[in-house]
């Protein structure tokens, strides 16, 4: 494996949250290839949001490298940032937080607004709107739709058909299962799964659920990756 097939590389990050007793979080290293599926499984409050939240450049470490397609989030000034995780990353939110007054389609093409290079690879973004909502067993009346309307296992489709548009090259999804019974959940891993392999994307999930092992390439416990703390301000 060389170092372009690592879509995301952590080195020696150093993370804290300001405030005082505030919780810190330390990444010596942590790697996900190109393709790779990978569950990182933590119990709440353990960490794992806020490890997303840094591969995502939500916030940003103090010390040491988060690297994804071979960027350094930290050499990003905050619009660039948010700029790239909109060109690279698809994000999968634990709420959805899908727009709900927003159609379904303009929902799935909202991060091509701030992503040019993802809007080109997308075509005709339209078109594969519609398509990602076929794939992903939504009816086509349902494009034209507020997404405040649907059920929960259909907005978190919607929320699938958001990250998966213009194809990144990598989807993070924070606790995606956590509101579906237990069939609901299957069928939502399918189309997921599905479409990361038809696309060569990989796939960083994060969830309390160690149920959910058996699908991916590999499953790690964020206290294998990570130590956490509490430091005095
Ligand atoms: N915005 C914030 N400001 C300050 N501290 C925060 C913030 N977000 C999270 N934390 C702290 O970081 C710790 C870890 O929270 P985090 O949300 O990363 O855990 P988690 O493993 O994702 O939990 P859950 O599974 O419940 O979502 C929490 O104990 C919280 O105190």
């Amino acid at each position: 494996m060389t170092g372009t097939d690592r879509i995301l590389v952590l080195e020696d990050v150093r993370f804290r949250w300001p405030g005082r007793a505030s919780f810190s979080l330390n990444v010596p290293r942590f790697a996900v290839n190109g393709g790779e599926t990978v569950l990182l499984l933590g119990e709440s409050g353990s960490g794992k949001s806020t490890l997303l939240s840094l591969i995502c450049g939500i916030v940003v470490a103090e010390a040491g490298s988060v690297r994804v397609c071979g960027t350094d989030l930290a050499s990003l000034a905050p619009g660039a940032r948010d700029r790239f995780r909109a060109e690279q990353i698809g994000v999968i939110f634990q709420q959805f937080n899908l727009l709900p007054y927003a159609t379904v389609r303009d929902n799935i093409l909202l991060p091509l607004r701030f992503a040019p290079g993802r809007r080109a690879r997308a075509g005709d973004a339209g078109a594969e709107a519609a398509r990602l909502c076929a794939a992903l067993g939504l009816a086509a009346e349902l494009l034209t739709v507020p997404a405040g309307r649907l059920s929960v296992g259909q907005q978190q489709r919607v929320a699938v058909g958001r990250a998966l548009i213009g194809r990144p090259l990598l989807i993070v999804a924070d606790e995606p299962t956590s509101a579906l019974d237990a069939g609901t959940q299957n069928a939502f891993l399918d189309l997921l799964f599905a479409r990361c392999r038809e696309g060569g994307t990989s796939l960083l999930m994060v969830s309390h659920d160690e149920r959910l092992g058996a699908r991916f390439d590999r499953v790690l416990d964020l206290s294998g990756i990570a130590t956490t703390g509490r430091m005095a301000a």
